[in-house]
């Protein structure tokens, strides 16, 4: 099977600061993977990266076969790649309607389409359990619905691959039940990139889980995989005996 995403040696400074560092990376297609690793381990500089929001200093990403390193965000969301929206791109004054409603149009073949419109939206508001919340304005709604508002504009656009960072923070234990149901269901129709402090949701979704230390890949594994291996437990977990 072909990876949908490889990297080789990406690597991001921020002055002196080695982010990552020459990380060589691959995912395969249908994967739910997770990212975890310490605070300033560079999970989210590397999913940035992915993404096209920043740059690399180096080093190569190939999507689908293709080498899109030097192409800019929009280009790769076309090409299928979705990164959750940071919260300060949710439009707060817009209803939850109309916040959905703008990456839906990026996917339409007739953008006049009123009903190909609001049948997206509608799918994408349903998916996330957000529906019976559409004509409140986004700001209005709680921490942890602004972020599933968020994957549900990803998912508006119909990615090939979704990252989803930190996605569960905010989200009450309640709301953490649903929310791994999104996901699985989520992965029958896209690879899923899933950065996530919440162990127990990282060991119930993710078919293998990449630990980041200081930049670099420092363990890869399935969940049982990772939740034995020492140097993980001495970097991550803190249960090193
Ligand atoms: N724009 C930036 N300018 C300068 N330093 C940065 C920038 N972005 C990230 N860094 C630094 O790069 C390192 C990696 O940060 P990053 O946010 O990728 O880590 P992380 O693993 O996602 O952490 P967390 O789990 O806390 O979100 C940190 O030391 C951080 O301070």
């Amino acid at each position: 099977m072909t990876p949908l995403l490889t990297t080789k040696g990406l690597s991001r400074s921020f002055g002196g600061l080695r982010a990552v560092d020459k990380v060589d990376f691959t995912l395969m297609p249908g994967e739910i993977r997770a990212v975890i690793g310490p605070n300033g381990a560079g999970k989210t500089t590397f999913v940035s990266l992915i993404s096209g929001r920043i740059q690399p200093s180096s080093g190569a990403i190939v999507f689908d076969g293709a080498d899109i390193t030097g192409l800019p965000t929009y280009a790769r969301v076309r090409r299928g790649i979705a990164y959750t929206f940071q919260i300060t791109s949710v439009f707060a004054n817009l209803s939850v309607y109309d916040n959905v409603a703008l990456p839906v149009q990026l996917t339409l073949s007739d953008r006049r389409s009123k009903a190909e419109l609001r049948a997206g939206v509608i799918s994408a508001l349903e998916r996330t359990g957000l529906a019976d919340r559409t004509h409140m304005p986004a700001g209005q709604l709680s921490y942890g619905h602004q972020r599933l508002l968020e994957v549900a504009m990803g998912l508006a656009l119909k990615p090939r691959l979704l990252i989803l960072d930190e996605p569960t923070q905010g989200l009450a234990d309640s709301e953490i039940d649903n929310f791994i149901e999104l996901v699985r269901d989520i992965a029958k129709s896209a690879t899923v990139l899933l950065i996530e402090h919440n162990m127990p949701v990282v060991m119930q979704l993710a078919d293998r889980i990449t630990v980041f230390n200081a930049g670099r890949i420092l363990a890869e594994g399935t969940p049982e995989a990772i939740r034995e291996n020492a140097a993980v437990q001495d970097a991550y977990l803190g249960t090193a005996p």
